[in-house]
């Protein structure tokens, strides 16, 4: 039987602890914010960024949001969040992402305040976290909820066979960091990647981040591998599903997060906890 993670759980565990932080703070006056910006009209997006808002509000954080035409010009959303960077009341500056092809995504991430970029995106952040800086930094709230997620499981990280598929600035290469950091013996496989069972069956742990419905199935896993599905696609059907299709009685798979239900709400949960984090990081500075 294939032990289905319950993600929903884990966020809400880690929500109350987000919340309780609040509470403290609240108690010297100080609300931690977060501002999303959003460029066009994309539904997913949209989707996206209200249950973040959502999140953010019914735990106590001031939340604001900026909705932009898909014809907004670079100059113009740079100096919006200019302005956020500035602005005392935030914490945290979110840009959804993917951004109209006309806007040049590393200039949008680079005029993100390094203190304030709540996504991790920024190169000075990427970098810290590669060269795992003894310090704190925002690190990508995906692979982070993952991290946490393996905390909550005990799952032993040290020299463990870790498979990550995907090399995304969002999630596949800041996850690799974190398992280096956290001294697991990683492998990436990506789309160049040849026979990517000939790595999975060794694998202790398996991390997909494609973004395409049925990547792996049973058969390319060893017995009782652990296996983290962060892909969010949507089927033929127009349902949501991950990158691995198993059911139940799947004889290899040990433990497996369900999509929806498993890194998605992690990753929500961990946007919220890393607000509050970089509110207390700037007022203990
Ligand atoms: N700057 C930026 N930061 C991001 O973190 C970011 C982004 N851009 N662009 C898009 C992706 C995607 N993403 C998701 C977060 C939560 C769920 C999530 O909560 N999923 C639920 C289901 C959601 C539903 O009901 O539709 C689940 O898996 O259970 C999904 C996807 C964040 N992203």
């Amino acid at each position: 039987m294939v032990e289905i993670i319950d993600g929903k759980k884990e966020a809400k565990h880690l929500n109350e602890i987000t919340k309780q932080h609040i509470e403290k703070l609240a108690k010297s006056g100080i609300v931690p914010g977060i501002a999303v910006i959003i460029v066009g009209h994309d539904q997913a997006s949209e989707r996206y960024v209200r249950m973040k808002d959502k999140k953010a509000r019914s735990l106590g954080i001031y939340s604001i949001m900026k909705h932009f035409e898909n014809d907004i010009s670079e100059t113009d959303l740079i100096k919006s969040i200019n302005e956020l960077n500035h602005d005392p009341k935030i914490n945290g500056i979110l840009v959804q992402l993917p951004l109209p092809s006309h806007i040049n995504e590393q200039n949008i991430i680079q005029s993100i305040d390094p203190k304030k970029d709540v996504d991790g995106f920024h190169p000075l952040n990427i970098g810290k976290l590669f060269l795992n800086l003894n310090e704190q930094f925002p690190v990508a709230c995906t692979p982070k909820g993952i991290m946490t997620l393996l905390a909550a499981y005990q799952v032993n990280l040290n020299g463990a066979n870790v498979v990550v598929i995907g090399r995304s600035p969002i999630v596949g290469k800041p996850l690799l960091a974190l398992l280096l950091n956290a001294n697991a013996s990683v492998t990436c496989l990506h789309s160049h990647s040849e026979n990517i069972t000939l790595h999975t069956k060794k694998a202790d742990l398996v991390i997909s981040a494609v973004g395409n419905a049925n990547t792996l199935n049973d058969n390319h896993f060893k017995p009782g591998a652990y296996v983290i599905d962060a892909g969010q696609n949507l089927d033929i059907n127009g349902k949501l599903v991950g990158d691995v299709s198993y059911d139940q009685n799947s004889k290899n798979i040990g433990f497996i997060t369900p999509v929806p239900g498993g890194v998605g709400p992690m990753t929500i949960a961990t946007l919220m906890q890393q607000t509050v984090e970089m509110c207390e990081w700037s007022h203990v500075e």
